[in-house]
């Protein structure tokens, strides 16, 4: 079985909503996204999005594409990316692990060599925001044949398309809170309940939601409503306030740097 299917039956049994933090895998370097990650699952993290740098980055707000813009300074790639999550499970992190990437990088590497290099270094699923699900039929029989889940996004202007989208969808179900770009925000879309509401009750499959939260209230919030929350802009906007720590020659200052970072996601672990 998948590690995502097993994480969410396990968050079930014990009642629990999952934590999904993003990060752009680069920032600052390869090496220290390693460490991030594993600071990620010491702070309690049950999946994390392994996001890949790209130079146009649509939907992500100013954070993230700073953090892209950092990555892409060493011209890392999305092979870097997924043998980062490889390195990651080799010294030994558990977590499920989800490539978040744009549909370019993608074309580039071919879907043959790509699901080859997903399974190598044990990724369990797959997020890329600008392929809609009525392109995404090319990669189904992927997804199937190598069991790794494509998780799609459903935004609360998705409406009549939610059946189509839920009805292809595998893993989990990627619930936008709003609309716009990636970023911490105070507010969300007015009907974001009832647009969760409406999603769980399309499908069988965990919900999560993602955009705007940055905060233990916000998690909190949320996740009363769904089985899992993603934290992105927050996260890497605390990586960002730490580089010149995480970026420093002696051990000592890094660790401080990861231990603010590990801090920071374990207030957010409900
Ligand atoms: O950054 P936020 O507001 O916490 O939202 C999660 C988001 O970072 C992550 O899931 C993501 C990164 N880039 C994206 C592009 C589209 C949708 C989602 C994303």
């Amino acid at each position: 079985m998948n590690r995502i299917d097993q994480t969410f039956q396990q968050l079930k049994r014990d009642g629990q909503s999952a934590l999904i933090p993003f990060i752009t895998v680069g920032d600052p370097d390869v090496a220290t996204s390693i460490r991030i990650i594993q600071a990620m699952e010491e702070a309690g993290a049950d999946l994390i999005e392994l996001g890949v740098p790209y130079s146009d980055p649509l939907a992500d707000g100013p954070v993230i594409q700073r953090a892209s813009q950092r990555a892409l300074e060493h011209q890392i790639t999305v092979i870097d990316c997924i043998k980062a999550a490889g390195e990651s499970r080799k010294s030994g992190v558990n977590l499920p692990f989800i490539l978040f990437t744009y549909y370019n990088p993608l074309l580039q590497l071919g879907f043959e060599t790509l699901f080859n290099l997903l399974r190598e270094n044990d990724i369990s699923g797959l997020i890329i925001p600008d392929l809609p699900v009525e392109e995404s039929s090319v990669i189904a029989k992927y997804t199937s044949e190598y069991n790794i889940h494509l998780i799609p996004l459903v935004a609360p202007t998705s409406n009549e398309r939610i059946e189509r989208i839920v009805n292809s969808a595998s893993g989990f179900i990627y619930c936008v809170s709003s609309l716009g770009v990636t970023g911490e925000r105070a507010d969300f879309h007015q009907e974001v309940e009832k647009f969760i509401q409406n999603v769980k009750e399309a499908t069988s499959l965990p919900v999560a939601v993602g955009f705007g939260i940055s905060n233990r209230e916000q998690v909190e919030r949320f996740s009363e409503l769904c089985d899992g929350v993603i934290v992105g802009s927050a996260i890497v906007r605390k990586i960002e306030e730490v580089l010149p720590e995480l970026t420093n020659h002696e051990a000592e200052r890094q660790d401080a740097g990861l231990l603010k970072i590990r801090d920071f996601v374990r207030q957010l672990k409900l």
